[in-house]
């Protein structure tokens, strides 16, 4: 990396340079990544040894490694073939044997020597009652006993290295660093008691104890800390540069806006007015918006959207909403068109489906800025959909769009202001490493009226009383959902699964009752479907995962989860959250199949506990990881060496806010602090950000 500061200069070169490295050792090391005597510094001891000194092996936790002083008692040579040569040593409370298998006698003899004393450390363990230390990993004169280290880090190896070339590397590589100017804020540091960057990396290569590998220490913490603030600085960087991007001042007058209000059967919730006050902020200011909207499921976000469509209509202006699939796309023009008929906008909807004549009608209107609201999937980025004066995108679910898709949609007008809307409750800090380079607008209240969502466990073995509560429901006029099983390697065995029990529950509950949704059926199929549902032809809708995002029938009270243990906690929260959108009383029925493992009943205990996403998403995370919970491949998290993301979310919070405040302040960081950052930058290897700097 070009322009990389001077004082940084040994810690990037050859890991040859180190003590105790060779080309072999060199090119062994390769596979864990660790190519320059940084990437040393960054590899911290995962254990430590007490190699204190004891008064007796008894009383020691065995097995376990133990220093003590003996005296030598006794050799005894092997007595028959295979077996080992033996030393008696007295502590002070007790005798022992020291074990070897194959010695050389006169080496033995030599290091120790009956009568003497010796401190001896190694791993001690009960053989026959005895205790025994078998190749006491070091003997010592008592006049050396100084050469112990107390404590003796243990590293992370890899095939071809030893602790003790790990640690003469380390301890060299650690010489030679030099101290660097500090990038934290100071009272930031001050207020977290961390050391300075240096003794923070020679404190956890040092570890005093356990306690000194726990990510709360405050040397580990501030070397986590590092990490997060260079990502998050990188996020900051990417943030500013997209907000110099000239942005167009879109302000509408509220006439639009007013003419839905009092269309509305119900008053927005003062998170909705909070969040469209926000982005109609955006939206009127000079500069490009980027801005995520989430909330959690049920919680209004598609009225939030349309407010902020409205307000680019009111401007003269067009928006575009993308969906992630087509039923989505037509629920929310079915949701939208009354709204928009309200006040008198054209709001359309285009989808892979529309073809020839009507989809050319469509264009022309569209260029024509006769629609201000188009609606559609990734049919929307087609070269020849050409809108007149573009000035909004709404993506709904940015994760199964991907950011570049969102890119290429703001490329369709000048200047475009994009909002993504999730409803994946993600936690804190995936969010900030995740969107970290957005501005956030969260609903964090639900509609009022929502009752709590019943939720119970069933194991599939009582599935008949799952069907017959079902019967009783139906009878009564509810509706219902049946979700079957995830499939995750095939989409057509899932669909087969969903088919079989269709026809089961069909032939049990009734013929006109019951319908089927899934992946692999025509749209055409699946809209009619979905039309008879809503409209409560069909009580009881037997889908696959297709209706996980998005789907509102507020009639529908009954949720029936198969084989629930199979989900994701979020993908089950945001099932879940197709019930209980009305103001009727809602069940959730998490039928699991064969005995549960404990953390699988420990997700859906809290599934039962709760029905707040966000601490849901937080158990997932601890429950399964980051890379689980996200996706690995689509997740895009970076790869942190120290930091811990599950459990240190509060620090990246910590970390945005120093980034920003910091760029804000120095955006181009000149200012004392502002170089301590670019240090920081190119130590932690954000070649995005150094780009950026260069660039801005
Ligand atoms: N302020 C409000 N008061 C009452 N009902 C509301 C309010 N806002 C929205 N709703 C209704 O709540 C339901 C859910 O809204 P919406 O579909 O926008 O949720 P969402 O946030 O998109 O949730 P999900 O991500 O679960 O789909 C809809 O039926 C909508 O009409």
């Amino acid at each position: 990396m070009s322009g990389r500061p001077e004082i940084l200069f040994p810690l990037f070169g050859d890991l040859e340079g180190l003590a105790g490295i060779g080309p072999k050792i060199r090119t062994a090391l390769e596979k864990p990544a660790i190519t320059r005597p940084r990437d040393l510094l960054f590899t911290l001891p995962t254990a430590v040894v007490d190699r204190r000194l004891r008064k007796s092996v008894q009383g020691a936790p065995l097995p376990g490694v133990v220093t003590v002083e003996v005296e030598v008692v006794l050799h005894q040579a092997p007595s028959g073939r295979g077996r080992p040569y033996r030393v008696t040593v007295r502590d002070a409370e007790t005798d022992f044997h020291l074990i070897f298998f194959h010695p050389r006698i006169d080496w033995l003899r030599k290091v120790l020597p009956m009568g003497q004393r010796r401190i001896v450390s190694g791993k001690v363990e009960l053989f026959d009652g005895v205790a025994q230390m078998v190749h006491p990993e070091h003997i010592l004169p008592l006049d050396e006993s100084t050469a112990l280290p107390e404590f003796e880090p243990v590293y992370p190896l890899t095939e071809g290295v030893t602790q003790k070339v790990m640690a003469r590397a380390a301890a060299d590589a650690l010489d030679k660093t030099p101290a660097l100017p500090e990038w934290i804020e100071p009272t930031v540091k001050a207020a977290a008691e961390w050391p300075d960057w240096r003794e923070a990396l020679r404190a956890a290569h040092a570890p005093d104890g356990s306690a000194a590998l726990s990510p709360q220490s405050r040397a580990r913490e501030r070397l986590a800390y590092d990490e997060l603030l260079a990502h998050q600085m990188t996020l900051a960087l990417a943030r500013a540069a997209e907000r110099r991007k000239k942005g167009r001042a879109t302000q509408g007058d509220g006439r639009l806006r007013r003419a839905v209000l009092a269309a509305l059967p119900y008053a927005p919730t003062g998170a909705q007015d909070r969040a469209v006050a926000e982005i109609v902020g955006d939206l009127g200011a000079p500069r490009r918006m980027n801005r995520l909207l989430q909330g959690d499921v049920g919680s209004g976000k598609t009225l939030v959207a349309l407010m902020a469509m409205l307000a680019v209509v009111e401007a003269g202006g067009q928006a575009a909403l993308m969906a992630p699939t087509e039923i989505l796309a037509r629920q929310h023009l079915e949701a939208l068109v009354p709204l928009a008929e309200a006040a008198g906008v054209r709001l359309e909807v285009l989808t892979g489906r529309d073809k020839g004549e009507s989809r050319a009608a469509k264009m022309a209107a569209l260029a024509a800025g006769e629609i201000g609201i188009l609606v559609g999937t990734h049919a929307l980025f087609s070269r020849d959909v050409v809108f007149a004066d573009l000035r909004l995108a709404v993506v709904d679910e940015q994760h199964r769009f991907g950011v570049r898709q969102r890119m290429d949609l703001g490329a369709k007008g000048a200047a475009v202001d994009v909002l993504v809307m999730t409803a994946t409750p993600i936690p804190r800090s995936l969010e900030l490493a995740h969107y970290g380079d957005m501005d956030l607008s969260v609903l964090d209240e639900k509609p009022p009226g929502r009752q709590p969502i019943d939720t119970v466990l069933i194991s599939a073995g009582r599935l008949d009383e799952v069907v017959t509560r079902l019967d009783r429901a139906l009878s009564e006029g509810r509706q219902a959902y049946w979700v079957c099983p995830l499939v995750e390697e095939s989409e057509t065995v899932e669909a087969t699964a969903a088919e079989a029990r269709f026809k089961s529950l069909r032939a049990t509950l009734g013929e006109g009752r019951v319908g089927l949704i899934h992946g692999q059926m025509p749209p055409a199929e699946k809209d009619a479907v979905m039309k008879d549902f809503v409209a409560g032809r069909l009580q009881l809708l037997v889908a696959t995962t297709v209706i996980e995002v998005g789907v509102n029938v507020p009639a529908a009270t009954i949720m029936v989860i198969e084989g629930a243990e199979r989900f994701g906690l979020a993908q089950l929260h945001q099932l879940r959250g197709r019930v209980g959108r009305g103001s009727g009383k809602s069940t959730c029925m998490l039928v699991y199949s064969g005995p549960l493992g404990e953390t699988a009943r420990a997700r859906l205990e809290m599934m039962r506990e709760t029905e707040d996403g966000f601490r849901i998403a937080e158990t997932d995370l601890k429950l399964r990881g980051a890379g689980d919970v996200l996706g690995v491949q689509q997740s895009g998290l970076p790869k942190f060496r120290i930091a811990d993301l599950e459990g240190q979310a509060a620090l990246m919070k910590t970390a945005q806010d120093d980034a920003r405040l910091l760029l804000n302040a120095d955006p181009k960081l000149e200012s004392f602090r502002g170089k301590a950052m670019r240090v920081l930058l190119y130590l932690m290897e954000q070649d995005k950000a150094i780009l950026l700097l260069g660039v801005g």
